[in-house]
């Protein structure tokens, strides 16, 4: 005992040393924020009372409580903004330091300003590190992925995905996508003959988790048919874990050592069940090789496969070294995720407000008669023979973006730069250095200046001619974030959708059944503008209660194609 002292006693002394070296860090970081902060605030620059010990927390806590529960974080930024004096939309920018929840930020909610942002040549490529601590327990790796890298690393892993997003890699996909689909569509009746009540997202998630295994790495997940997959599973309780304690003051929830346990032992799973994937594909791929067999699309993996062994002085025998095993890890967990989450809930709030706009179903089924033809069933099969009849539907796309004006799933983010000072439409000057630039696309995309009626169901705005009032300002929808870091699979989502409301939506109608759901609760809506649907955080931000529902046959006869 007496031999293991002097050792138990060096291990205290290096365990002390950490964590006194931790807290100084810890102390100096939130002294430079709040000093930052306080230098903005006596430059007269927008934002709610600030304190020097607190920062924003208390006015995050006071619009936390005016919003119901679970609200997403777009919400409490919107609202803290809508509080502040003068305009009651609240200032087009505002510093906010909630730190330790986050570094400080600078949000936006103007297009004029965040247009600067994603025209400047250096910031509009660059993510804070922050970021990473978020996608960490998704993606693994420290939380390295497409959406968090910057500089060359970012260009390599970029360039090598992209071609996966060529339009004609994408119209290949098409048919594998329909298929998914048509499974869907067969739940769907099931549902009709039994009559009950279900959450759209239930069938949305499993549908895209199917679709985005065959477009990943050619993986049949049989979610939709055989049940969860252990890697959808997986995610799916990372996510639940992730998102349990995500109210913006629930940092005791962050440091819960059972749950940091659990996300960690989770992360190790995906690794596993992602791993296997690859491996599993690289042989076949291999063999597809051989037999100089063309493949009817490559899918994310092959594509990265393909540039791997193209390099010189590698074989296609040989091993995928351990480097790029880790890379290719991380970044299909990333690409799974992105892949399905923000995807499903579009589908399901596509299929809530559809179900509040009779009006905008039936235009709907107009054109996909006139686009289609009258005979319904051959849809899905037009799609799979010709996929690029989906951009013939511009009713159809009106209404996801309009769908996605009013729910959008993400936001964006940049680090800011001391060569960077926004401007304000009125010359308000905005400087980015030490903070991050949050853009909302929430409050952008209901920013009364840019959009008329903004609170209404309208997909006509992206259908009028520019003199038309309804004809969104520059830069106003931006749901997939513009300049270099935008969304690298945008042309794939609004094919995906497009065709899901092609191939469903004259078969059927959905039945809202919120008010079934929620009768009895007795919660203020007033600060989510009485939407029972509000978004809450899962990942992206989500329809509240996965849209609950009922399916009906719609018995819609085609009408005469004009
Ligand atoms: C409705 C669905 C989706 C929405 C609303 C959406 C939105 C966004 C937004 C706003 C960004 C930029 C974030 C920022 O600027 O900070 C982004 C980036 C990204 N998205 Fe999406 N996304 C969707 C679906 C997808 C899908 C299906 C994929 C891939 C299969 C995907 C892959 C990516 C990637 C890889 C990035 C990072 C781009 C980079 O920085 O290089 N997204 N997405």
């Amino acid at each position: 005992m007496d031999s293991l002292r002097p050792f138990l006693s060096a291990c205290g002394g290096v365990l002390l040393t950490i964590t006194v070296v931790r807290l100084l860090a810890f102390v100096s970081k939130g002294w430079r924020y709040r000093s930052l902060m306080k230098k903005l605030e006596k430059m007269g620059k927008p934002m709610p009372e600030h304190s020097s010990l607190l920062g924003h927390l208390l006015a995050a806590k006071t619009a936390t409580e005016e919003l119901p529960p679970a609200a997403h974080s777009s919400y409490i930024l919107d609202r803290i903004a809508r509080k502040m004096e003068g305009n009651m939309n609240g200032p087009p920018a505002y510093y906010f330091d909630s730190f330790p929840v986050s570094t400080p930020l600078l949000v936006v909610r103007d297009p004029f300003i965040a247009n600067q942002v994603t025209n400047h040549p250096q910031v509009s490529a660059e993510k804070p590190t922050t970021l990473k601590d978020w996608f960490e327990p998704i993606s693994g790796r420290g939380g390295m992925n497409l959406f968090t890298q910057n500089g060359q690393e970012w260009k390599h892993d970029h360039n090598l995905f992209l071609p996966f997003f060529n339009n004609s890699n994408l119209d290949a996909t098409m048919p594998d996508v329909v298929e998914q689909m048509l499974i869907f569509r067969n739940i769907l009746r099931k549902r009709v003959q039994s009559g009950e009540l279900f959450r759209m997202e239930s069938l949305t998630q499993p549908l895209m988790n199917d679709i985005i295994g065959r477009v990943i790495f050619n993986a049949d997940l049989g979610n939709q048919t055989s049940g969860s997959h252990p890697l959808s599973d997986t995610m799916l309780r990372q996510l639940k874990l992730k998102f349990a304690a995500n109210n913006v003051l629930d940092n005791i929830g962050q440091f819960n050592p059972l749950r940091v346990f659990s996300i960690w032992n989770n992360s190790r799973l995906l690794n596993q069940h992602i791993r296997n994937q690859i491996l599993k594909r690289v042989d076949a791929f291999r063999d597809v090789k051989a037999r100089h067999e063309q493949l009817p699309f490559n899918s994310i993996l092959d594509q990265a496969l393909e540039s791997y062994y193209s390099e010189p002085d590698r074989k296609q025998s040989d091993l995928l070294d351990q480097g790029f095993l880790d890379l290719l890890c991380a970044q299909l967990r990333m690409f799974f995720f992105a892949g399905y989450d923000s995807t499903a809930a579009t589908m399901s709030t596509c299929c809530y407000l559809l179900s509040k706009h009779p009006e905008a179903i039936a235009k709907l089924r107009a054109e996909h008669d006139r686009v289609f033809g009258r005979n319904v069933a051959a849809c899905p099969g037009m799609i799979t023979e010709n996929p690029s009849i989906l951009n013939s539907l511009p009713y159809t796309q009106a209404v996801i973006k309009e769908t996605l004006r009013l729910f959008p799933p993400a936001s964006a983010i940049r680090m800011g730069s001391k060569d960077l000072v926004l401007k304000g439409r009125d010359g308000t000057e905005y400087p980015t250095e030490g903070v991050s630039v949050q853009t909302s696309h929430f409050s952008v995309h209901r920013n009364p200046e840019c959009w008329p009626r903004p609170l209404e169901f309208l997909p006509e705005r992206f259908l009028v001619a520019p003199d038309h009032e309804l004809y969104p300002a520059k830069g106003a929808w931006r749901i997939f974030e513009y300049g270099v870091r935008n969304c690298t699979g945008q042309a794939f989502v609004m094919k995906e959708v497009k065709a899901f409301l092609a191939i469903l939506c004259r078969e059927f109608d959905f039945r809202n059944c919120y008010d079934e759901v929620y009768a009895d609760e007795e919660i203020d809506l007033t600060n989510v503008d009485y939407e029972r649907a509000y978004l809450v955080e899962h990942g992206a931000a989500h329809p509240r209660g996965e849209f609950p529902c009922r399916v009906l046959l719609s018995g819609y006869v085609p009408g005469d194609v004009q």
